[in-house]
């Protein structure tokens, strides 16, 4: 039945073209890497049998990235490829008896790590990094030259012998300490965790800010030469004399293998030895040494024949369960985690895995002390993958998720379109009480530095703070008997506290925690109602003809304004002299000129910071608004300005003023 194999090859197509747009463009994979591989193969079988349904956009024939509209476009000047899949040992046998059919001579490989990031080509011109852009569709990539520049990895400028000009490949990544480093202060922030190290450093490539890229602490490995001309006749050389230039090269850990046998011999070490790696691979790349032999091979449609990938499958145990329980989170958010029979996965003894939440329990049909499957994918957290229902007994029964909160016993509610359940009792429950205090001290509240989650809880525990105002109270002699707490580091906390009586007001707004009240809409707030009980006794209409303040907004700040306890917190803060005012000079206005006027900074500027701009607008009583569009009447450019000074220049209304004009404007 040719209709349904056609049908049959079009869904796979489109179905294949949305998880490439969630891996490459969002980040955020929507099926596991073997998953993806594995329908990927069906379409090529059944493409390959079926050549009358050929399409030249289909996912076999196409690298899956893509360009966003963020940085400027450019055309790769030698086309990046993809790579070819193996998951077996057969498969490379196969690409060997390949290779020989071609190659009447001996072919050596060189065996490297496959890094698992993002890959990026970048120009040297004269020794000096010129220009760094993503791979894209392989056509054409991002320019992203700003953010690569911040990676230490990469150098700006060359030593020794080097061309005077060629491109040289690599991979970003990140190591998973600095994932790590980057979830915890993003839990400490209440913002949602990032999956995996390499979607996290994918995503980071894309950021605005290049110094928000610079914090978050990527390294690069380079692993491919190409130019006109090549300064030695085997990559194996190219990569030593690379590494003379400055280059961090992929040799470190690789190897020059003369027969496949020496091949096998590598992967096989490196399945395990992955697992004590700073950094996450999920395979080997193969390469020919010699470059005459890679021109002999050339490329298919999609990647080159001289290059194989090898890799790992996800690793799979069962075990059994033996309880599932249920943690709050510093929201409410309830997370089920199933407890495990402890059991050895991917170099660790894993004893738990995360159930996400009730809609992911169900799916599995999880019952009391299944055995269950386990893999180690892409994230981190290991997860249960099926149930092995041949060994369920008859007196085993569904896992019933719970109807209270665990920690204080509150009813759960679950709101509607999401898959969550929450507990309610934001005043009392224990985990979010100790949320909201961290979050009151984090850095862009009333960044009381030196002050940490750890001893937020110690002291909670030990019945010394309840809540933010409580922080004004502590003497130094309750501190001192806390474990790790030393004179100095006492005294530090103190004097933070102290100064936190500095801080605006509308940072401690956004610190008070009211829900849905996060830091932008804390500034829009404090520009409409000066001083707390301004906003304490504003009515909705009020809230509501605020910009940007909607129901949901304006009933959440009545809602809190109407508890008795906040009240009477807030009154504490005043009277321990935090600013619930708005100060005289942070936010006057000096003059009216901009009034009425909309601003929006892009490139580089080096007269002034970003945020410096962003403020001088607003106290010339002018708007800063977040994109081009055609309500923007001022965009401010600095060097390398890309897609938004050119999609200004198309709507045509737009007055484009340079750092300079920006200041004369002002005067
Ligand atoms: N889960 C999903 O939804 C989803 C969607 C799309 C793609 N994917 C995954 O991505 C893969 C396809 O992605 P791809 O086209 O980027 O191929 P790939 O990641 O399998 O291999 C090519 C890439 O490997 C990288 N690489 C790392 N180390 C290297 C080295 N030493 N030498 C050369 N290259 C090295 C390069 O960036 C190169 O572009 C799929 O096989 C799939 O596993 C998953
Ligand atoms: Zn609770």
């Amino acid at each position: 039945m040719p209709d349904n194999i056609q049908q049959k090859i079009e869904s796979l197509r489109e179905e294949l073209h949305q998880h490439n747009y969630s891996y490459y463009i969002l980040d955020e994979p929507s099926v596991s890497d073997f998953e993806f591989d594995t329908k990927l193969k069906e379409l090529q079988e059944l493409e390959a049998a079926h050549p009358e349904f050929a399409d030249p956009n289909s996912p076999t024939l196409r690298v899956g990235g893509g360009i966003t509209k963020n940085f400027p476009t450019v055309q790769h000047q030698y086309r990046m490829y993809s790579l070819d899949n193996s998951y077996d040992f057969e498969d490379l046998e196969d690409w060997e008896k390949r290779i020989i059919k071609t190659i009447d001579e001996p072919v050596e490989f060189v065996a490297e790590l496959k890094y698992d990031g993002a890959s990026i080509s970048i120009l040297y011109e004269d020794g000096k990094l010129s220009q760094a852009v993503t791979r894209g569709d392989g056509f054409q990539g991002d320019e992203i030259t700003n953010n690569v520049r911040t990676i230490s990895d990469i150098p700006l400028k060359l030593k020794g012998d080097f061309p005077d000009r060629f491109f040289i490949r690599g991979e970003i990544y990140l190591t998973r300490k600095n994932f790590e480093k980057i979830n915890k202060s993003r839990e400490e922030e209440g913002l949602d965790l990032f999956m995996n190290p390499r979607n996290t450093a994918s995503g980071s490539l894309k950021m605005q800010d290049s110094a928000e890229v610079r914090k978050r602490g990527l390294s690069a490995v380079l692993y491919q030469y190409i130019s006109e001309e090549f300064p030695a006749d085997t990559h194996w050389e190219i990569l030593a004399k690379a590494k003379n230039w400055g280059f961090r090269v992929s040799e470190d850990q690789a190897k020059l293998c003369k027969t496949l046998d020496e091949v096998k011999e590598f992967i096989t070490f490196w399945d395990t030895a992955r697992h004590k790696l700073p950094f996450e691979i999920d395979g080997i790349v193969l390469k020919v040494n010699s470059l005459k032999q890679q021109r002999q091979l050339g490329f298919t449609a999609k990647s080159p024949r001289w290059a194989m990938a090898y890799k790992f499958k996800a690793e799979k145990v069962e075990t059994q369960l033996v309880s599932v329980s249920y943690q709050v989170g510093r929201t409410g958010a309830i997370t089920p985690v199933a407890n495990l029979k402890p059991v050895l996965l991917a170099g660790t003894t894993v004893k738990r895995a995360s159930l996400h939440n009730e809609d992911i329990i169900k799916k599995l049909d999880l019952h009391e002390h299944d055995f269950v499957y386990v893999e180690k994918g892409g994230e981190i957290i290991p997860k249960i993958v099926g149930v092995n229902t041949e060994k369920r007994t008859l007196l085993q029964t569904p896992i019933e998720y719970i109807k209270f909160c665990p920690e204080c016993g509150t009813e759960l509610v679950k709101i509607e379109d999401q898959a969550i359940h929450f507990c309610p009792n934001e005043l009392h429950c224990p985990p979010q009480v100790v949320g909201r205090m961290i979050h009151y001290v984090s850095r862009k509240a009333l960044n009381i530095e030196n002050l940490g989650g750890e001893t937020i809880e110690q002291l909670y525990r030990e019945k010394l703070i309840e809540n933010p105002a409580d922080f004004y109270t502590l003497k130094k002699e309750q501190l001192l008997p806390l474990e790790r707490m030393a004179e100095k580091s006492a005294q530090n906390i103190l004097d933070g506290i102290e100064k936190s009586k500095e801080i605006a007001f509308e940072k401690v707004l956004y610190g008070i925690g009211i829900k849905h009240v996060g830091e932008t809409v804390a500034k829009k707030l404090v520009k409409n109602f000066a001083t707390i009980d301004e906003l304490k006794n504003a009515t909705l209409e009020e809230l509501c003809q605020v910009e940007d303040i909607g129901m949901k907004i304006a009933v959440s700040i009545l809602e809190f304004f109407s508890n008795s306890e906040n009240i009477l917190m807030i009154e504490r803060l005043r009277s321990y002299g935090v600013k619930l005012e708005k100060g005289e000079n942070t936010n006057e206005v000096l003059s009216n000129v901009l009034e009425g006027k909309t601003f929006l900074f892009t490139g580089k500027l080096s007269l002034f910071t970003r945020e410096q701009a962003e403020e001088m607008v607003e106290k010339h009583n002018g708007k800063n608004i977040s994109a081009v569009s055609k309500n923007l009447n001022y965009l401010v450019v600095g060097e390398k300005a890309g897609s938004k000074l050119k999609k200004a220049q198309d709507i045509g209304t737009i007055t484009i003023l340079d750092e300079q004009q920006f200041l004369d404007l002002i005067g």
